[in-house]
């Protein structure tokens, strides 16, 4: 089943086509990648499906709905099923790392406070943290451990559709790959929908179920890695190297 349908986009900035008539689904419970170069248009998609960014030719379906033609109410409830997880998605410096996972039930939910804090500590278990983390300061944390409790806040409230901009991105090769480790583990768990925008090898490698990759404004690839890796492509074959994994 399809859990995000894109059909047609077209999006332009002053007269430059970034996205050209594309179009690719997303299943459900997937691990979906959105690789290409700098500028290629990646986050753009991203913020359209999210709805932080117009859409400007084409339909986006999230979860069966059309984003072109949402009433409030729909577009109200549909927010409350994603979350994401942006590029140098900071935490609250003046706040704990328990309050961090916190605030966002607390702003959204009605649940009682006592509730609240059980669901946040058994969040921060579920990424990988001692409950002696919770009272620490985000000053006091490694970026690994930043990392995890962004991914904390944003699983706390439940969502079926996770986006993660470069979650991976200033972590040490080991840090990382226990982080794509949980992201895996995660999304089975909690029959998780997670679309990642990277340019780690180890998450294209070892996590991604499938992926596009964008160039000059279309879709150059888009399968799994066992498609890419038998690929004659060059620009497909440079996206699996170690040397040249953001080519362009
Ligand atoms: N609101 C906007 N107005 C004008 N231009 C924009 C806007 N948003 C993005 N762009 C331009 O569109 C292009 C694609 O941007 P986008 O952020 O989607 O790329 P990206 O693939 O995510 O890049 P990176 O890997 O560098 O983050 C860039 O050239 C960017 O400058």
């Amino acid at each position: 089943m399809n859990i995000i349908e894109i059909n047609n986009l077209t999006t332009k900035f002053n007269n430059r086509v970034i996205h050209d008539n594309i179009s690719f689904n997303i299943k459900k419970n997937e691990i979906f990648g959105i690789l290409g170069g700098s500028g290629s248009g990646k986050t753009t998609i991203v913020k359209q499906i999210v709805m932080l960014q117009k859409i400007q030719e084409g339909e986006i379906k999230l979860l069966n709905k059309n984003l072109n033609n949402l009433t409030l109410k729909e577009e109200e409830r549909l927010k409350l099923q994603f979350s994401y997880l942006f590029q140098f998605g900071a935490l609250y410096s003046f706040l704990s790392v328990i309050e961090n996972i916190e605030v966002i039930l607390k702003e959204y939910t009605k649940l009682p406070k006592d509730l609240i804090n059980k669901i946040a500590l058994t969040t921060l278990n579920m990424v990988g943290l001692e409950p002696n983390t919770a009272n620490l300061y985000p000053s006091e944390l490694s970026g690994g451990m930043k990392k995890r409790v962004a991914l904390a806040r944003a699983i706390a409230s439940e969502p079926k559709i996770l986006f993660l901009d470069e979650p991976t991105s200033g972590l040490d090769p080991q840090s990382t790959i226990e982080f794509n480790k949980l992201i895996k583990k995660l999304s089975q768990t909690l029959n998780l929908t997670v679309i990642i925008i990277t340019h780690d090898l180890d998450t294209i490698k070892s996590t991604l179920d499938r992926f596009i990759i964008l160039k000059d404004s279309k879709i150059h690839f888009y399968g799994t890695i066992n498609e890419a890796l038998n690929s004659k492509d060059e620009v497909t074959k440079n996206f699996l190297t170690l040397k040249d994994s953001y080519a362009n």
